[in-house]
């Protein structure tokens, strides 16, 4: 058995998409933790967080990422799972941690474009070009740093699953 993948990112560098894909071209099983958060509470992540806040919207968040966790699994993580070091630690003790990388203008179009309000209540109150700049100053730090690698999200997604391929057999390799 193989060690889990995990997709780290922000919000709309395509985790869900690219990882459900991924896992298909390596015959993985995949999980999403927000889609696991959604299956086992029955509740959108809009409202964990009406009804918790989003601390308690993280905390549970880690729980499913020690949930999914499992041999041969693409693991599509959500955008602010680095937030807690415990997450950063666990998923490169456990896996292979792939960071997918893109500008806050291209992640911005893409989630005007499709914003899913359920699954992505607002973080800061601002416009979402805004909020996309402010969340990657942020967090680029700790995505890279949680990560063993770091892909071009701004590819079509069959591409960045090309180089995920790629960089995973290479690694593996060396
Ligand atoms: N490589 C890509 N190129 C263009 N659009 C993409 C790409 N990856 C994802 N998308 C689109 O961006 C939106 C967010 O994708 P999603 O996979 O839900 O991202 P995440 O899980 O990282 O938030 C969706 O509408 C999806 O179709
Ligand atoms: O960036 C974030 O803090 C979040 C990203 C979302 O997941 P995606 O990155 O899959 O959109 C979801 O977990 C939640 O709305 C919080
Ligand atoms: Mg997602």
């Amino acid at each position: 058995m193989s060690l889990p993948i995990y997709l780290i990112g922000a919000r709309g560098c395509g985790k869900t998409t690219v990882g459900l894909a991924l896992s298909q071209a390596l015959a993985y099983a995949f999980s999403d933790t927000d889609y696991f958060l959604q299956q086992t509470t029955q509740q959108t992540v809009a409202e964990i967080v009406a009804a918790e806040g989003w601390e308690g919207f993280r905390r549970r968040e880690t729980q499913a990422l020690m949930a999914v966790t499992a041999p041969s699994t693409v693991i599509a993580t959500g955008g602010g799972m680095v937030l807690a070091e415990e997450n950063r630690r666990f998923m490169r003790e456990h896996g292979r941690v792939v960071y997918l990388k893109a500008d806050p203008e291209v992640l911005a179009s893409r989630l005007e474009a499709y914003p899913e309000e359920d699954q992505r209540p607002t973080l800061t109150g601002r416009p979402i070009a805004d909020e996309m700049v402010e969340v990657l100053a942020q967090r680029d730090r700790l995505y890279q740093q949680a990560a063993h690698h770091v892909i071009n999200a701004m590819q079509t997604p069959e591409q960045v699953v090309q180089t995920l391929l790629q960089t995973l057999s290479l690694a593996r390799a060396s």
